[in-house]
């Protein structure tokens, strides 16, 4: 039988298969090993393609088992985000109004010498003290231009960057028809043009800005987040209910892993806007921000699996029914009675319950409890603005002086309960968003072995619940394990490990 495949080292024909990638071939262990360096940069389990509909976008090489690390990289540029509190421009941190300086070089606010001398910063350095602008106090505003102004000084400093940025997606011609443009030209013809007097094209700035826009990503490790972009993950599709998920390094790098198993051949996604906005808001942003109407399952799906996540409910009474959207945009539907109700009735429901939430205070037990009562009946217990109020609630309880022991036993069996269902349905719509459920997963663990330790159950019952209790510490660290120490989720998961190692001789002793 002949053999059409050839050792990526030596040509030869070959017979093993990477099984990092499963895309080249070795005739040996040994050229496997001799070929590692150079193959290293490009073993990876997806490869890009591309259709009509979604332009480039990842399909996997090899089945994936979930929570492998898929991607991890550097990025190709960061900066402060569009609309900004003050930052240092070198650590990304909020500027302290009564502990700063001034840039030597171009009089913006930072925190430190150290800061100053950050190679991030040269960038806007050099364009603005070029130009001689004198302006202090900065305005807030023209933070906006920093994370352009980084950008397009690849062009003359770092071509191959700057032909790497321009190989994604701007979405040029489609954002001319958006409020944000306006303001983008004018921060491009006022500011970098005129004021900084930089010699770039209105079309290179905003294609710049189309990029940032289309491509970046919050990065959660300074207080503000900053943003940066990053090239291959920029390839990652959207799915509201992703098969992958992201978090970061200390470094800044981003970390990709998938949350569920992945099949060769599948896209690989990642959910572009918040996974706990309901589908109106999601889609709406995804097409104002990304300009595509989000046709994936979990959008598709009135229901969302079967959750009502965005439904509310009937309000005929005894009749236990949910309303949906119909087809038709002007009407949602009662699944049970068939009674329709106009959209804007639902909106304007939807959006007082939204402000309601806004002012509540979710710091309160009390109040949590009192919101959620008032929205039986209004709402099915999955809906959205309920969830953010129990999710809030699965964290409060137990929170304040004292901790868990002092809750009564009321609150503590409806933290459990909360934790229960928060994450059954998490698992059932967003199943690779591990932050939320490695959160709600240590909480319950919590709950669990307070209950425990107030049971005056027999031995081996209480065994039992401790045992569950530790499941749900197990499943904690495994979803929050990548998560960087500097963030909740990894302190969390630091104090789960903590927590496993005392309940495992606490279970074994008893
Ligand atoms: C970060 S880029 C992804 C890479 C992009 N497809 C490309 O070729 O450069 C985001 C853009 O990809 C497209 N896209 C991503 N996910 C999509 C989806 N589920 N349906 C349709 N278009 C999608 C949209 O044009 C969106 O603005």
């Amino acid at each position: 039988m002949s053999n059409l495949n050839k050792c990526n080292f030596c040509q030869n024909s070959a017979q093993q298969k990477c099984s990092g990638c499963q895309q080249i071939f070795y005739c040996s262990k040994e050229h496997q090993k001799l070929d590692w360096k150079c193959h290293k940069k490009n073993c990876q389990c997806f490869k890009i393609t591309s259709n009509k509909e979604i332009g480039r976008f990842l399909s996997a090489t090899r089945d994936i088992k979930p929570n492998e690390i898929i991607l991890k990289e550097k990025p190709l540029i960061y900066g402060p985000a569009q609309e900004t509190i003050p930052v240092c421009l070198g650590c990304n941190q909020e500027i302290s109004t009564n502990n700063y300086r001034l840039c030597s070089k171009c009089q913006w606010p930072m925190c430190s010498e150290k800061c100053e001398a950050n190679p991030s910063h040269l960038p806007e350095c050099n364009f603005i003290s070029k130009s001689k602008a004198k302006i202090s106090p900065i305005p807030k505003h023209f933070y906006q231009c920093i994370l352009v102004l980084r950008c397009l000084y690849q062009k003359q400093h770092n071509p191959s960057l700057w032909k790497k940025l321009n190989l994604l997606e701007s979405h040029c011609k489609e954002r001319q028809t958006t409020p944000g443009y306006y303001n983008e030209k004018v921060m491009a013809t006022e500011l970098i043009q005129k004021l900084f007097k930089m010699e770039f094209s209105l079309d290179e700035i905003l294609k710049v800005c189309g990029i940032i826009m289309v491509n970046a990503h919050e990065v959660p490790l300074s207080e503000p987040p900053y943003v940066a972009i990053y090239e291959k993950t920029s390839m990652f599709e959207n799915n509201c209910s992703s098969n992958c998920s992201k978090t970061f390094t200390e470094a800044g790098e981003i970390l990709i892993t998938s949350g569920v198993q992945i099949k060769k051949d599948d896209h690989l996604s990642i959910c572009y806007a918040d996974p706990l906005w309901n589908t109106t808001n999601r889609r709406m942003f995804l097409n104002e921000t990304k300009f595509f109407w989000c046709t994936c399952k979990r959008c598709t799906d009135l229901t969302e699996f079967g959750s009502y996540f965005s439904a509310v409910s009937c309000q005929n009474k005894f009749d236990g029914g949910i309303l949906l959207p119909t087809n038709d945009d002007e009407n949602w539907i009662c699944n049970k009675c068939n009674s329709t109700v106009p959209n804007l009735l639902v909106n304007s429901l939807l959006d007082k319950i939204g402000k309601e939430i806004s002012d509540l205070d979710k710091n309160n037990v009390s109040k949590c409890k009192a919101f959620i009562n008032k929205l039986k009946g209004i709402l099915p217990s999955n809906n959205f603005h309920l969830v953010d109020v129990k999710l809030a609630l699965s964290q409060l309880i137990g929170q304040t002086m004292g901790g868990l022991a002092q809750v009564s036993n009321e609150d503590l069996e409806l933290k459990r309960s909360i934790c229960e269902e928060l994450i059954k349905l998490t698992e059932t719509i967003i199943p690779s968003e591990k932050r939320v459920r490695g959160l709600l997963k240590f909480e319950h663990h919590a709950s669990l072995a307070e209950l425990a330790r107030r049971s005056n159950k027999n031995n081996q019952q209480i065994k039992l619940i401790l045992k569950e209790s530790a499941l749900n510490l197990q499943d904690c660290i495994e979803l929050l394990k990548y998560e960087p120490k500097i963030l909740p989720e990894g302190q969390i998961c630091e104090q789960a490990r903590k927590n496993m190692n005392d309940l495992s001789k606490f279970i074994i002793e008893k």
